[in-house]
């Protein structure tokens, strides 16, 4: 009972997440949050493994308990239902929709009550499937098997190298011995050292990493080759402060504190992170920890837009802004956002169906950009703060080019002075940069909209190597 339990917690959480808008991150991350926040006990892989499955047949499981009735009949127990929804439902899929077709516990009241109602369930599954034409549910599930990253990017964080970033060299060496010359050559074995950034490396993402003593001791970090960008854009030094606004995991946080810190031991706080979720702070407090950079970075657990005065931080000079976002060019988020599409009902039509998810897709993207132009124009209101660079893991334009275009018109970001960096200072040789059609929309004459489009960058999912990605710098005088 202990496993399904624990699921149900898992279960709640993420529908929590996704229903309130700020499912950040893989259903891997939302399992591994879950499990972090509830102190849960269960293994991760096999609560994941039941989470994936029963999320990917969530429409039809929910069909099937609805026509069945079985949710009307929960006992009731001091006047509250004596089962919870979530756990029947968790029961169901393993009776129902499971390899081995069973629940897999000993005996207990819930297990009896989903089998009393066994008969009843497998008549709606057999209704079901005559409806949707098929022989079994599965083939009505999408192929997903693309949704994996073709590379996993690891980069060298140099204050935990205490100035031997060459004897971390030599020992990715050793580790694989061949070089390719491109990404997509990797195979299990081989490094690719990145043109872009520095110290970056990809490797082929069977091999394994977080078992290695590098990474056990923080001398190199997992971090996707478009998430690395918006540091190595913004390239602070030992003489700049900086805020990173929406800090956790904290990625970008610590890359920054490799440019700042670079291999020295920090002793003074010079970045400050903020971090609004405090389940995601503690993440970020221990990668803070890990990657050797505590006594350099402050975290502050709150709202940014509330905490970050910007009287109180009048000597920061840069930031990284990289919101919540749709999380449109992820991996792993297939089925969270196939969910979402397919929440309301069952799809009787496709093209009735396609119009609820455009809509639903709509609504979000309009509160997210609204949200992610509030935050940038905060920061932007710090007076000696002199470059920001703003990022997304988006696909979309409105919560990207199109809040680049907001802000420009703004009149008090025009009264500040910021104005977008070009592209000699945005990893000029980076081939893919924003959409031009967005700019002409607005920017008519000349060559203005040409060179916004070119100040951006954008990283389009699988096929440049990662994750999509878009990123953007502001800066001043
Ligand atoms: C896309 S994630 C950041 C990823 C991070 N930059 C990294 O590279 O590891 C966005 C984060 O911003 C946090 N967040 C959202 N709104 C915030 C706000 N107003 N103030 C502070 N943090 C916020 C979310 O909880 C989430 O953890």
């Amino acid at each position: 009972m202990n496993f399904y339990r624990d699921a149900t917690w898992v279960l709640e959480y993420v529908e929590e997440q996704e229903s309130s808008g700020r499912v950040a991150g893989s259903l891997q991350t939302q399992v591994v949050n879950s499990c972090k926040k509830y102190n849960i006990k269960s293994n991760p892989k096999h609560l994941y493994a039941l989470l994936y499955s029963c999320w990917r047949f969530k429409p039809y499981l929910d069909e099937i308990l609805k026509k069945s009735g079985i949710f009307k009949d929960i006992p009731k127990k001091k006047g509250k239902p004596a089962f919870s929804k979530g756990t029947i439902t968790l029961l169901v899929h393993d009776l129902l929709l499971s390899k081995s077709k069973r629940i897999q516990m000993g005996k207990h009241p819930i297990k009896d009550f989903v089998l009393k109602h066994k008969t009843r369930l497998q008549s709606e599954l057999v209704r079901l499937k005559i409806k949707m034409k098929v022989t079994d549910l599965s083939q009505l599930l999408k192929d997903d098997s693309n949704d994996m990253t073709p590379v996993r990017w690891i980069r060298i964080n140099p204050v935990r190298c205490k100035g031997k970033v060459e004897e971390v060299l030599e020992t990715l060496r050793k580790k694989f011995p061949t070089t390719v010359s491109h990404w997509s050559e990797i195979v299990p074995g081989t490094i690719y050292e990145d043109e872009f950034v520095p110290n970056l490396f990809g490797v082929h993402p069977s091999d394994k990493i977080t078992s290695h003593e590098l990474y056990k001791r923080g001398k190199i970090i997992i971090q996707d080759r478009a998430s690395c960008f918006p540091a190595h854009i913004l390239n602070p030094n030992a003489d700049d402060v900086v805020i990173d606004a929406c800090a956790a995991p904290g990625n970008k946080t610590t890359h920054v504190a490799a440019h700042i810190f670079q291999d020295l031991m920090p002793d003074e706080v010079r970045i400050h992170a903020f971090e609004r979720d405090p389940e995601r702070a503690k993440t970020l407090h221990k990668m803070v920890k890990a990657a050797g950079c505590d006594k350099g970075i402050k975290v502050h657990v709150g709202d940014f837009t509330k905490l970050g005065k910007p009287e109180i931080f009048s000597q920061v000079t840069g930031f990284i802004v990289d919101p919540s976002c749709s999380g449109s060019g992820i991996f792993g988020r297939k089925m969270i956002d196939d969910r979402n599409k397919s929440k309301e009902e069952l799809p009787e039509a496709e093209e009735e169906q396609d119009e609820i998810a455009d809509q639903d897709l709509k609504n979000r993207l309009a509160k997210l950009s609204s949200f992610q132009f509030e935050i940038v124009k905060h920061a932007l209101s710090f007076p000696s703060a002199k470059k920001l660079v703003y990022s997304t893991c988006s696909i979309h334009a409105e919560e990207n080019e199109r809040i680049v275009i907001d802000l420009l018109l703004d009149s008090k970001v025009k009264e500040w002075g910021w104005r977008v960096r070009k592209r000699a200072g945005v990893i000029p040789k980076w081939h893919r940069r924003g959409i031009l059609a967005e700019f002409e929309e607005v920017f008519r004459e000349g060559t203005q909209a040409q060179e916004l489009a070119d100040a951006c960058i954008r990283v389009s999912p699988k096929e440049d190597g990662g994750i999509g990605f878009f990123a953007v710098c502001f800066e001043r005088d």
